[in-house]
């Protein structure tokens, strides 16, 4: 599904970084563990599309991604990839549902209120439907921006630090949450944390990146 093949990616000021060679399968997860600073982000940017690499390769069903032109990209991330980024990003004008909605255009979908509501009923947060972002919880915001990366059915689904600031009560709830959908979705899952707590959840799937 996913596979990275010498990636290396040069900083505007030229500090250069490489990251270590991994492959997914669809449906399989993989934890990237690091310190803080050691790229992780970097690399989700990478793998997202969002960063161009400056070396290697990155290949997304069977599309050496690093062959798109930036519109091409924009497409192709709308129809495979789904983003929860560190802080979540919301159309505060808008209700969720209207937010899980735009998404949806975004991606090139017509709006399908069916999704919306088996995502919002998923993650508990189906009350919220009719209100503004800004209302929730900052753990509810965080559902939303889980139900906002997985709106479209990514094939992969890419999260930066989604236990960050988590007790870890909410820490193992999301987690958990990410993994069943993933699974249920069967889509790759790749999480990138500083966060060790989530080493005994993902186990044999870890990578760890070093320091730079
Ligand atoms: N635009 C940039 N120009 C130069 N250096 C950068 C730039 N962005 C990040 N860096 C540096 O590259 C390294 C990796 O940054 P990155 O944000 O990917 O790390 P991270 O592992 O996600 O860190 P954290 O866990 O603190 O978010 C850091 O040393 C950072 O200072």
């Amino acid at each position: 599904m996913i596979q990275t093949n010498q990636l290396q990616y040069t900083y505007p000021k030229g500090s250069t970084i490489s990251f270590p060679d991994f492959e997914i399968s669809s449906g399989d997860k993989l934890l990237i563990l690091g310190p803080s600073g050691c790229g992780k982000t970097t690399l989700l940017h990478l793998l997202g599309g969002l960063l161009p690499c400056t070396n290697g390769k990155i290949t997304i069903n069977q599309k050496d991604i690093s062959t798109l032109k930036s519109k091409e990209m924009d497409q192709f991330r709308g129809d495979n990839i789904g983003i929860i980024f560190q802080k979540p990003h919301f159309a505060q004008a808008l209700t969720v549902a209207e937010n899980l909605a735009f998404a949806q255009q975004a991606g090139g979908k017509k709006t399908d209120k069916s999704r919306i509501e088996h995502l919002l009923s998923k993650l508990g947060i189906i009350k919220h439907k009719d209100r503004l972002p800004q209302k929730m919880s900052e753990g509810e915001k965080q559902r939303l921006s889980v139900a906002m990366a997985l709106i479209n059915k990514p094939a992969l689904l890419l999260a930066d630090e989604p236990t960050a600031s988590l007790d870890d009560h909410h820490a193992f709830e999301v987690i958990h949450l990410l993994k069943e959908i993933a699974a249920e979705e069967n889509s790759a899952l790749v999480i990138v944390t500083h966060d060790s707590r989530l080493k005994e959840e993902f186990k044999d799937h870890i990578l760890t990146l070093k320091s730079i």
